[in-house]
């Protein structure tokens, strides 16, 4: 079954509501990531893992997959596309004053921070089902230096730029080779197999319950 943003949201707010905090959402999103990464590189302790993050809660998922990948001896560099006092929400920013402390982890600032990076794995945390828009910098220079790369690419939720919804595209947007995206399916995403790569639906915790008088 496939979803639309609208009903993710209510259905997000319905979980939460039930005593289901987004923290433990997000900590799930994450987790279900790195399963998929680990799947796909068993020796993940030898690799360079770039994070971009947005300053909403899908970038807060990349946060926490840069977290538990640091457990696994990866070497992780998270860029922030923007001050971190500008992070929209309370799960982002409490993810982020975590890897404030964690001197495994390399904190960048901007696309500038992320050039001179030989990577083998980059993780799209940049733009999920938030998305309104053509795409502002430095999100814009942010998705043309992912595109430019021959790492491999994970998005987080949705490929940055792709409309969950319609499955139209911004003026930019990542093409992935695997999206992992969260609790159903979104809308747009099996027709844009092009830009999505190979498609993992992850159950991140939420009571079906949650989906009354949304589904
Ligand atoms: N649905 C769930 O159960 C869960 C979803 N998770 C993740 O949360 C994101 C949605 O998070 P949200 O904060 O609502 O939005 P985004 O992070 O996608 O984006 C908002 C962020 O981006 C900026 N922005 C929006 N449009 C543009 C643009 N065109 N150019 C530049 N910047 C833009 C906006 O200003 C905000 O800062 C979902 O995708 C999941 O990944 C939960 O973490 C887990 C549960
Ligand atoms: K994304």
């Amino acid at each position: 079954m496939e979803i639309t943003v609208k009903q993710m949201y209510q259905i997000e707010e319905n979980g939460h509501q039930m005593g289901f905090p987004r923290q433990l959402m997000m900590e799930n999103a994450g987790a279900s990531m790195v399963r998929r990464i680990l799947e796909k590189f068993p020796d993940v302790s030898s690799k360079r893992v770039l994070v971009f993050a947005g300053l909403g809660n899908n970038g807060g998922d990349a946060l926490v997959v840069a977290r538990h990948l640091t457990g696994y001896g990866a070497k992780i560099t998270v860029v922030l596309l923007g001050n971190p006092s500008d992070i929209k929400t309370i799960e982002c920013k409490t993810n982020w004053q975590i890897l404030e402390k964690m001197k495994s982890v390399q904190l960048g600032f901007g696309p500038a921070d992320a050039t001179n990076f030989d990577v083998d794995i980059i993780v799209d945390g940049i733009l999920g089902t938030g998305i309104t828009g053509q795409i502002r910098e430095p999100h814009a220079s942010a998705i043309d230096l992912i595109n430019k790369t021959n790492a491999f690419k994970i998005a987080v939720d949705v490929p940055s730029g792709l409309d969950p919804d319609t499955g139209n595209t911004a003026d930019k947007y990542v093409t992935a080779d695997v999206t992992v995206t969260f609790h159903k399916m979104k809308r747009g995403m099996p027709k844009r197999k092009d830009l999505c790569g190979i498609i993992f639906v992850e159950k991140i915790g939420i009571p079906t319950e949650a989906e009354i008088g949304v589904l």
